[in-house]
């Protein structure tokens, strides 16, 4: 079977340790958009997300320019928001 959904209340209570993330327009993904000091922190901070993406086998969409990098988070297989999102949220609030 697929990874369930989080449902609505497991989504709040996750998102309310997550400050600085926001819950997508579509209510499927969460978002936020990080500023490093120049392009070499921002794609060193991705590099060390790729590394725990590929391990993990989740993935980000993301969207990079210079020093801003912009995260989205969900999860394809489960149509919306899983655990797994929550847990790449915290990886990456723990390496910025
Ligand atoms: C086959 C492979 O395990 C799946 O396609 C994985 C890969 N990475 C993924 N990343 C994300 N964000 N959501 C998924 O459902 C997902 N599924």
């Amino acid at each position: 079977m697929a990874i369930p959904r989080l449902t609505d209340t497991e989504r709040d209570e996750a998102l309310g340790k997550l400050p600085g993330w926001a819950l997508s327009e579509d209510g499927l993904a969460i978002e936020i958009e990080l500023e490093f000091g120049d392009f070499n922190a921002a794609f060193g901070f991705m590099a060390r997300v790729a590394l725990y993406a590929d391990k993990a086998d989740h993935h980000p969409e993301w969207f990079n320019v210079y020093n801003k990098v912009r995260i989205r988070l969900t999860t394809h297989d489960a149509g919306g928001l899983s655990r797994r999102d929550v847990a790449m949220a915290q990886f990456i609030d723990g390496i910025v």
